[in-house]
């Protein structure tokens, strides 16, 4: 019987999307240990002659992709793209996820809808049947965020979610700050029954920059298992 780690999983994932990826390709670059490893495959097929231009979701990985030599690009430049490959910390067989652990939901939801594919690649631990979980990061500014943070929990209430929710810390007293200079609250919901509708509160609250929600983003799934990849959805499609 093999034995295979996340870590594996997580690169036989990023393996496959790679597989998907072809000459010429505008690329959404993912955050996150499973999108580090794309980002590491890919940096090796382009010292072998692919030629692609990234856009990264986060200054972390555009500090890897820029150490591997690959063409970097911003949504200024390149406002669409053709492919966003991206983990997640969580996702459904209705291609839901949750994402934001590593801090970076803003720009990789901006970067997955600016994208017309976007392939999730997790191992097979984040699979859920109901979100909620992983804890809920939610981005807001920091100007009132103390009022922010009591909106979302009434709001949440208001569908029966309590939390608790929490300010990220780097330290105790340091808020934790987004590349977009914001803070995240984690909201530990437990299973989220309503994605949609919390969906929907959340993004109406001013002080809410956006929510780890990703609600019809993802094309498909990559998920690696302890004997490849399973695929929810399709990676098969012809880009327009
Ligand atoms: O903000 C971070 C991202 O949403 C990540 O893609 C997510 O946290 C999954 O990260 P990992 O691949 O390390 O589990």
């Amino acid at each position: 019987m093999s034995v295979v780690s996340a870590e594996g999983m997580k690169r036989a994932a990023a393996r496959a999307a790679l597989a998907t990826v072809t000459h010429g390709m505008r690329l959404g670059l993912g955050t996150g240990s499973t999108a580090a490893h794309f980002v590491d495959l890919l940096g090796a097929r382009v010292k072998e002659g692919l030629s692609v231009v990234c856009v990264p979701t986060s200054e972390r990985t555009r500090a890897q992709a820029e150490s591997l030599g690959l063409t970097l690009s911003t949504l200024d430049e390149t406002p669409q793209l053709d492919l966003a490959i991206d983990g997640a910390d969580e996702f459904d067989a209705s291609l839901r996820l949750i994402k934001g652990g590593g801090g970076a939901l803003l720009r990789e939801k901006i970067v997955a809808a600016a994208s017309e594919r976007m392939f999730v690649i997790a191992d097979a631990t984040k699979e859920v049947k109901t979100l909620g979980a992983f804890p809920l990061p939610v981005e807001i500014d920091r100007f009132g965020a103390r009022a922010t943070f009591l909106h979302i929990e009434r709001a949440a209430r208001g569908l029966g979610l309590i939390g608790p929710l929490t300010l990220r810390e780097t330290a105790p007293g340091e808020p934790f700050v987004t590349d977009g200079g914001h803070y995240t609250v984690d909201c530990a919901f437990g299973a989220i029954d309503d994605p949609d509708a919390l969906a929907t509160r959340l993004s109406a609250i001013p002080g809410v920059v956006d929510h780890g929600l990703f609600i019809g983003l993802a094309t498909a799934i990559i998920v690696g298992v302890s004997d490849g990849v399973r695929i929810i959805g399709d990676i098969s499609g012809e880009l327009s």
